[in-house]
């Protein structure tokens, strides 16, 4: 039986890199943004129905992330119309993912959008990553493109940080890539053992 484990966490909070600790331990990992990435890309399933909604978002037979930014700036409903097209599509390649590493003993889903979305429901356990929130608008306002505006109007659509963690089964900081690179080792250690986790 393959032990599914939630990793989520606000905008920032540390998930991506969190994510590839346990893929360096050979530990399956599925990414939700990834596969909004995939879906968005030339050729992929999400282009026509974005296309529907946002006829200039599409450059070059893929949709732009810059324009869908520029256009959430002035259109508050817009991120609302996207989810209710990218989600199901999310979840078609999630369940994929799962059907395809049957066999691994533990796979990781990276899912910014679990508790939002009742994710809980298809994992065994959740881990939320979290940091201070200084620390955190540091680390998004760092990224090209993105502005404090944008970054509460993302931050509020997540559920608050302390409501993730009451929620969590697991939590791991991500104040230093060396302890979180620890606390990850150890969760693989319980949690590929069989066990369900709680020991
Ligand atoms: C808003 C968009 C244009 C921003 O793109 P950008 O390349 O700048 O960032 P990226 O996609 O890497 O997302 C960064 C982070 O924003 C947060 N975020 C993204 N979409 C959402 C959302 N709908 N609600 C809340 N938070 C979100 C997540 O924490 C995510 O990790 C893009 O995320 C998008 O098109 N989102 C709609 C699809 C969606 O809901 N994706 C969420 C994963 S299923
Ligand atoms: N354990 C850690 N120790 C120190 N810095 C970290 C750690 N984890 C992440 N960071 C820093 O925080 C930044 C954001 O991390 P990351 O991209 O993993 O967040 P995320 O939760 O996936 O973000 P998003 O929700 O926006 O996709 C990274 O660029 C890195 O500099």
């Amino acid at each position: 039986m393959t032990f599914r484990l939630g990793l989520t966490g606000s905008i920032g909070m540390g998930k991506s890199t969190t994510a590839a600790m346990f893929r360096e331990l050979g530990v399956p990992v599925w990414d939700a943004d990834d596969t909004v990435h995939r879906l968005y890309a030339k050729g992929g399933a999400a282009v026509a129905p974005v296309a529907a909604i946002l006829p200039e978002a599409i450059r070059g037979g893929a949709v732009d992330r810059d324009v869908l930014r520029a256009a959430m700036k002035t259109d508050p409903e817009l991120l609302g119309r996207l989810e209710r097209v990218v989600h199901p599509l999310v979840a078609a390649d999630r369940a994929q993912f799962c059907r395809d590493h049957g066999q691994a003993p533990l796979v990781v889903l990276d899912i910014p959008l679990l508790f939002e979305t009742g994710g809980q429901a298809g994992v065994d356990a959740v881990l939320v990553v979290t940091t201070d929130p200084e620390t955190q608008r540091a680390r998004v306002m760092a990224r090209p493109g993105m502005t404090e505006a944008l970054f509460d109007q993302i931050v509020a659509r997540q559920v608050p940080d302390a409501e993730k963690r009451a929620r969590a089964d697991h939590v791991i900081e991500t104040k230093t890539l060396e302890q979180t690179r620890a606390s990850v080792a150890d969760l693989v250690k319980r949690l590929s053992g069989g066990g369900d986790g709680d020991a």
